[in-house]
């Protein structure tokens, strides 16, 4: 084995730089190689700088990891970590996401300041989210209650919440796992009424595709059923166009070698959805997820997308 440290690109936020130690401590344990063989390198990204505007409306998902990206391309790094559910369905022309860790909890938490349960809000109490699809759910469950765009990292969050600047917010339970955090959920939400973001709870590792090295070193560490399950998430989000003003969960769970996937599109304010159900096997997972958001696509209609977006 080479003796120059592999280069791990991520972010600088506690729950992208937790990433990046999981998998770091991962791969140094799938093979017996001491932590100076791995250098975590941290850039700063344009989704990073802009917190106060939602990131629909600044352009969408790329800004989190375009300046990684780059750097992938250009060979200063070898590989990038990432949350999935942050990655654009479409990546730059010669990277690809090589491997997925095993996937966290996929649910949603919700973080009460004046009541532990979305159903025990009181009437018209506000909710933080700068997410379209956690703010069309409330509204689904709960038209009553007003939502407000909210920002920043979990611990911004946390802080404006402590300050009361809201009643309640929503965030992964995953991150709130790998934070250490998770002793200030009040609900976990169930996925059945709740349903997450495509690729929610999923580390994946982005590479140049062809890097034989870094296949082979990363191929320990991938776990096949969270590659097919958010493979066939992210699938579904692609044939919906990605449409990021358009409020989308999707869940896809393994068993054995078959595959069952939920998909759910909503009006922002919750009143109008469509879903969707499939299964099939693994191997077809990606194929799986696209039927699926062409289905739901053709039967919300052209309109369904063009009256608010
Ligand atoms: N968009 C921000 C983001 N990207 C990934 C996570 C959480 C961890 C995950 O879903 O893997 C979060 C914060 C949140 O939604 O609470």
């Amino acid at each position: 084995m080479q003796t120059k440290p592999f280069r791990i690109g991520t972010r600088g936020s506690p729950l992208a730089l937790a990433q990046a130690a999981e998998t770091r401590a991962r791969l140094m344990a799938a093979h017996n190689l001491p932590e100076e063989m791995f250098e975590i390198v941290v850039l700063s990204t344009t989704g990073d700088r802009i917190t106060d505007r939602p990131l629909s409306e600044i352009g969408g998902k790329g800004l989190f990891t375009l300046e990684l990206e780059e750097q992938l391309t250009s060979g200063e790094l070898d590989f990038a970590v990432h949350s999935s559910k942050d990655m654009p369905t479409v990546l730059p022309e010669g990277l690809h996401i090589s491997a997925y860790l095993p996937r966290e909890d996929v649910r949603d938490a919700l973080i009460g300041r004046t009541a532990s349960s979305l159903t025990a809000l009181p009437d018209g109490a506000i909710v933080g989210t700068a997410s379209l699809r956690r703010q069309a759910l409330v509204r689904r469950i709960r038209p009553d209650l007003q939502v407000t765009v909210f920002r920043g990292s979990v611990g911004t969050r946390l802080r404006k919440l402590d300050e009361g600047h809201v009643d309640a917010t929503l965030l992964a339970f995953a991150g709130l796992k790998r934070l250490a955090q998770e002793d200030v959920v009040t609900e976990l939400l169930d996925p059945a009424e709740f349903p997450p973001a495509p690729a929610q709870g999923a580390i994946c590792i982005e590479s140049r595709i062809g890097d034989a090295r870094v296949d082979a070193l990363l191929e320990a560490v991938n776990d096949r059923q969270t590659y097919d399950a958010v493979s066939c998430e992210r699938a579904f989000l692609m044939a919906l166009d990605g449409s990021c003003r358009t409020p989308i969960a999707g869940y896809a769970l393994c068993e054995g070698e078959h595959l069952r996937f939920s998909g759910l599109i909503l009006t922002p304010d919750g009143q109008k959805e469509y879903s969707v159900e499939t299964e099939g096997v693994r191997g077809q997972a990606e194929a799986l997820g696209r039927q699926a958001g062409e289905r739901v696509r053709t039967a919300a209609g052209p309109g369904f997308f063009e009256t608010w977006s």
